[in-house]
């Protein structure tokens, strides 16, 4: 007689698929922006993972927009130059100098490497900056902080650091609709011709918040939000931020990166969510199955 009975390893199998359903039925069409952080770029096995998971959004009818980062290879490439670098507040003060080198770090080399991951996973990427065809116009980053000591208010100029001012995505829309997979370097132009290096969580923010992204995800490189024990922020509401950063207990990077997930959901995004990007396939198992992890930012 034979044994009818299923194997219950493929039945596993088939559950998370039919798990799956629900997702793919409530997102087929919707635009997620995606922030690929620096940190998030580990190793080889998961750079592979992070392009096949974008290809598989793509190929299930979802338009997904890539915007990376950088920091730490900036950083290294910097160091070889002999060039300082300080970070104010998360932000990476920004001369001259620096801005030519983030350029070519984050436009040139990170953007074509994410480019030929996707390719490498059958996918069909363009690369290109906040600069392309008008995508991004930066300004100039004002800062006015208390003086450590006399608690007198004073400037603080970071240099060729830009915010998003407006994002016009007509590009980014004719290539989802062509099939293409953009992925977005946080160089922008200034009205004043200046090339501005944009922290690439404000950049993806603002890109995802012009296209009323569905989902915006952040890929860094810690569980998400964790509070002064240590312990996973599971939600947070844009109200929760300020206390927060009085207290200390967001600080450096993940300022920008809680800044910008708030203003995303001002601007229309239903959900932004940080998360681990040291996770294999974290992007399709946060999107896919029932185990949300990290943090979710929610109106
Ligand atoms: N409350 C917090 N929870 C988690 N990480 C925090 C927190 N406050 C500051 N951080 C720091 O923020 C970093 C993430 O920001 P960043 O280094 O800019 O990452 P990325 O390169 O992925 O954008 C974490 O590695 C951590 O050191
Ligand atoms: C102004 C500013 O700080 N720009 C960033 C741009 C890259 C970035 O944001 O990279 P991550 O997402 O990997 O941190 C920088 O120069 O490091």
């Amino acid at each position: 007689m034979t044994d009818h009975s299923p194997d219950p390893a493929m039945l596993a199998k088939a559950e998370t698929l039919t798990e799956a359903l629900p997702y793919l039925q409530r997102y087929a069409g919707k635009t997620f922006v995606v922030k690929y952080g620096g940190h998030a770029m580990g190793d080889p096995e998961l750079q592979r993972d992070f392009a096949e998971d974008v290809v598989l959004l793509k190929a299930v009818g979802i338009n997904p927009v890539v915007v990376h980062g950088g920091g730490p290879q900036i950083g290294s490439m910097l160091k070889r130059l002999g060039v300082e670098s300080r970070f104010v507040d998360g932000l990476r003060v920004t001369d001259a100098a620096t801005a030519e080198v983030a350029e070519m770090v984050l436009a040139g080399k990170i953007n074509k490497e994410i480019v030929s991951w996707i390719a490498a996973a059958g996918g069909r990427a363009v690369g290109i900056s906040g600069k392309d065809a008008g995508l991004v116009r930066a300004e100039k980053v004002q800062r006015i902080e208390p003086d450590r000591n006399s608690g007198i208010e004073r400037h603080v100029d970071l240099g060729f650091v830009g915010e998003p001012v407006a994002v016009d995505p007509t590009l980014l829309n004719s290539l989802a609709r062509d099939g293409f997979i953009p992925v977005v370097a946080p160089v922008a132009l200034g009205a004043d011709g200046h090339t501005y290096n944009v922290n690439a969580d404000t950049m993806a923010g603002a890109i995802a918040g012009a296209l009323g992204a569905a989902r915006f995800f952040l890929l860094t490189d810690v569980p998400g939000v964790m509070d002064k024990q240590g312990e996973l922020l599971t939600d947070l509401q844009p109200g929760d931020i300020a206390a927060l950063k009085e207290d200390g207990t967001i600080k450096g990077g993940m300022i920008p990166k809680v800044e910008t997930c708030v203003a995303a959901v001002g601007a229309g995004v239903d959900a932004a969510v940080i998360l681990d990007g040291r996770i294999p396939h974290g992007l399709l198992l946060e999107i896919f199955t029932r185990q949300g992890a990290g943090t979710l930012v929610r109106a």
